[in-house]
C-alpha cells in the first residue's frame, strides 16, 4: 500500500468508529475486506487510527470536521506532514476548501467536557501536563521474568534479535523498548519467556507489595494475568489466580508454563476452600483513564454513570475480598485510574467500612512518571 492510500484506509476505519462501531471491530472489517494488505500495512494503519481516537477533538478542530477525513486531515495538520490527499489511486480525494483551527480549551487537551472537573480536582498543576501526555503513543515496556533470567541477560537476548532495551526507573525489572517494539514477539527472549509485555507502572505496583516470599496469595481479578505472572516471579508459597469472567484466564495457564511460573485457577465457588490468604491483590474494574494512551477509545465512552457504577462495583470487590484475608494479613486495591473516586476515595470509603483495617500505603503514578497512570491502595488487617 502506498503512504496516501493507508491514510485512505485510516479514514474509512475512522468513518465506521464515528458510526458506531468499536474501533476493533472497524479495523478487523477493513482487515477482511483489504486482505491483499500485509502485517506492515495493517500496523501502519492501526497506527494512524490510534493517533486519531486519542486525539479526536484536537484533529476534528484543525481538520475541520469530525469526520475519517478530518480527523487524517487534523493529524497532518497538527503534525506538520503532507495530509497525502493526492487523488491517485486508492488515495483520499484532493483537498478542497476545508476549513480548521487551532483547538482551544478542553479539546486542545482532548479531555472529555464532562469529565474534566474530576480529571481537574484528581491532578491539580499535573491536569495539563497529564492530558497532553495522553495524546501521545505509548512506549513499549518489557518485564524481565526473574524466574528465568537476570535483567542484563534478557537484554542481551533481545538485543540479539534486534531489539533494543533500556532499564527504567519505575521498577527494577523494567525495560523500555527504544527500537524495533514490533520485534518483541518473535524474538528468542519473549518466545522462552525471559520477558513479558508489561506497563512499567503496572510493574511498580507489583513492586510496591509486601514481601511475598513464602506467602499464601491470592489475584482475586486476575484478568489475563499480567500481574499474577509479575507476582509469580516473587515466589509466594502458593499463588491463587481467580476472576469473575473465568474465560479471561484462559491463556494464563500456558503463559505461565512459559515463564516458568506456579499459578493456581479457582473458580468463584471455590474460593471459600482455599481461603484465607496472607495478600490478596484486587486490581479491579476502572475507568482504564491511566491507560487512555493504550485504550483512547475508552476515554470517549467513559460518562459519569459509567463512572459511578464502576466505583460501586469496586466497593462491591473490597467488601467481597476483605472476608477472605487472614488476620494480619495485606489486602492491596490497584486501579490503572486516575479519578480520586476510584482511587484515594474508595481507599478512605473502605477503612470506614471496615475499621479492622488500616490503610498501610498508598502509591499514585500517572503517565509523567513514564508507565500508565496507577493507583495502589495497601490496607493491614489489624490482629
Ligand atoms: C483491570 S482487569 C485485571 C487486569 C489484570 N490484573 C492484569 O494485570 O492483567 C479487571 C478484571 O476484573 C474482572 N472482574 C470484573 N468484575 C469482577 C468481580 N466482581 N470479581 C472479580 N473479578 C472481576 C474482569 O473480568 C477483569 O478481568
Amino acid at each position: 500500500m502506498t503512504p496516501a492510500a493507508r491514510v485512505q484506509a485510516a479514514i474509512e476505519v475512522l468513518d465506521q468508529w464515528l458510526g458506531g462501531q468499536p474501533v476493533e471491530k472497524a479495523l478487523i472489517n477493513w482487515g477482511r475486506s483489504n486482505r491483499y494488505a500485509g502485517s506492515g500495512d495493517r500496523a501502519a494503519v492501526r497506527d494512524l487510527v490510534f493517533d486519531a481516537v486519542r486525539c479526536k477533538l484536537s484533529f476534528a478542530s484543525q481538520g475541520g470536521a469530525l469526520s475519517g477525513r478530518g480527523l487524517m486531515l487534523g493529524r497532518a495538520r497538527a503534525l506538520g506532514v503532507d495530509p497525502l490527499f493526492t487523488g491517485g489511486p486508492h488515495a483520499p480525494a484532493p483537498l478542497g476548501d476545508e476549513g480548521g483551527s487551532p483547538p482551544q480549551g478542553l479539546a486542545a487537551l482532548d479531555c472529555p467536557e464532562d469529565l474534566a472537573p474530576a480529571l481537574q480536582a484528581a491532578l491539580g498543576p499535573d491536569f495539563a501536563p497529564v492530558m497532553t501526555a495522553l495524546q501521545s503513543r505509548a512506549p513499549v515496556f518489557l518485564r524481565v521474568n526473574l524466574l528465568k533470567s537476570t535483567r542484563d541477560a534478557a537484554q542481551a537476548s533481545l538485543a540479539a534479535d534486534g531489539v533494543l532495551t533500556e532499564p527504567h526507573i519505575l521498577a527494577d525489572t523494567a525495560l523500555i523498548v527504544t527500537q524495533n517494539p514490533r520485534k518483541v514477539s518473535a524474538s528468542k527472549a519473549y518466545a522462552e519467556g525471559l520477558v513479558e509485555l508489561q506497563d512499567a507502572a503496572s510493574q511498580a505496583v507489583v513492586q510496591a507489595l509486601p514481601p511475598l516470599k513464602g506467602l499464601n496469595v491470592l489475584d482475586y481479578c486476575a484478568g489475563g494475568g499480567g500481574k499474577t505472572l509479575a507476582m509469580a516471579a516473587l515466589r509466594p508459597a502458593r499463588l491463587v489466580a481467580h476472576d469473575a469472567n473465568a474465560a479471561r484466564l484462559s491463556d494464563l495457564p500456558e503463559r505461565a508454563k512459559r515463564a516458568g511460573a506456579k499459578v493456581q485457577l479457582t473458580e468463584t465457588a471455590k474460593l471459600p476452600t482455599v481461603a484465607p490468604f496472607d495478600l490478596i491483590l484486587t486490581d479491579v474494574p476502572c475507568s482504564g483513564s491511566g491507560a487512555w494512551r493504550r485504550q483512547p477509545e475508552a476515554k470517549w465512552a467513559l460518562t459519569l454513570e459509567k463512572l459511578a457504577s464502576l466505583v460501586a462495583l469496586q466497593a462491591e470487590i473490597l467488601d467481597k475480598v476483605a472476608t477472605m484475608v487472614a488476620p494480619g494479613g495485606a489486602l492491596a486495591y490497584a486501579t490503572c485510574s486516575l479519578l480520586n473516586a476510584e482511587n484515594q476515595d474508595q481507599a478512605t470509603a473502605f477503612v470506614q467500612r471496615h475499621p479492622q483495617f488500616a490503610l498501610e500505603r498508598q502509591l499514585r503514578l500517572t503517565p509523567l512518571d513514564g508507565g500508565d497512570g496507577f493507583f495502589l491502595a495497601l490496607f493491614r488487617h489489624k490482629t
